[in-house]
């Protein structure tokens, strides 16, 4: 399925150079490799790591050199348990600096009582939130959204395993209860984690193809998650064991995800987020081959 390179910009993401969650996965790997890697890949889009300079003329520099442009930044919220306050100081500095960097996008998830960090079991430990929670996680985000519109940019959630807001209902939910001005962030690996099955990655992105505005692409191998459920592991465990992979390599069919997003004449990027041990998933040979798949897929 063919899409417009006018519309459709492709990022990767430096989680597989060195891995924010995990810091000894690829502390080896210096920022200059990984961005130069990203551009010699063929990827003009970035999301940012904690090895990128913090100051936002710093960092387009380096970036500028390479043609590689800031189109997100991980944002943590923490609507259901802590003051709503602390969670919007903190996204206003992160707000400016995006805006700063030229993104027009903000991907945020509610991470009040999430167990992706923790050494606990991914399947049958994470959050249930309450009603008053939800009613918390709403307002923020609804406030949030309109933080961002200052800015003309837009709030959008990262639906993520070992959360409150990771299967299809509790998606569902959290949709309903914002504002229209609060988007989606769509990840198929994440999806697929959760329901295990294509028909539940399709029908997310078709749900609510019209607000998402940002997109990971992100495939799954399944033996790994198999393994995750049967032993009880946790999401890192599972991530260090090689969970996650570059579409195209994974259980994840692609093909009929590109053309939705086509057909809805998708605007904004897609970025390539596949976080592996770097000592055994060669980033950059990775990148290249992430790029070489996506272009055969859609002409990108
Ligand atoms: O967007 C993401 C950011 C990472 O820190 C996270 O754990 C990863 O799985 C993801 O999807
Ligand atoms: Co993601």
């Amino acid at each position: 399925m063919k899409m417009d390179s006018e519309q459709v910009k492709l990022g990767i993401a430096p989680i597989a150079w060195t891995n924010d969650d995990l810091p000894e996965l690829g502390r080896e790997n210096t920022f200059e490799q990984c961005i130069s890697e990203m551009a010699l890949a063929g990827f003009t889009g970035s999301e940012v790591g904690n090895k990128y300079p913090t100051d936002p003329k710093v960092l387009a520099e380096k970036l500028e050199l390479r043609g590689i442009k800031i189109c997100n930044a991980w944002f943590s919220t923490f609507f259901a348990n802590k003051p709503a306050a602390e969670t919007i100081k903190n996204f206003i500095k992160h707000r400016d600096f995006l805006s700063a960097m030229g993104a027009q996008v903000i991907g945020c998830s509610e991470q009040s009582a999430s167990i992706q960090g923790q050494d606990k079991a991914i399947f049958t430990e994470k959050p249930v939130f309450t009603e008053t929670e939800w009613q918390k996680i709403a307002a923020g985000y609804n406030k949030l959204a309109d933080l961002a519109a200052e800015k003309n940019m837009k709030v959008c959630l990262h639906h993520h395993m070992g959360t409150g807001i990771q299967t299809p209902a509790e998606i569902d939910k959290f949709m309903q209860l914002t504002n229209d001005n609060v988007y989606l962030l769509f990840d198929s690996g994440h999806i697929y984690y959760s329901e295990g099955s294509q028909a539940a990655v399709e029908n997310l992105l078709n749900k609510y193809i019209k607000q998402i505005v940002h997109v990971h692409l992100k495939d799954v191998r399944p033996e790994i998650v198999a393994r995750v459920r049967a032993e009880d592991l946790s999401f890192l465990t599972g991530v260090k064991m090689g969970t996650f992979t570059i579409p195209g390599d994974g259980v994840i069919k692609f093909e009929p995800l590109f053309k939705i997003l086509a057909e809805a004449n998708y605007q904004g990027w897609m970025v390539v987020e596949a976080e592996q041990d770097p000592a055994l998933a060669n980033p950059f040979a990775y990148a290249v081959q992430a790029r070489k798949f996506i272009a055969e897929k859609t002409g990108l």
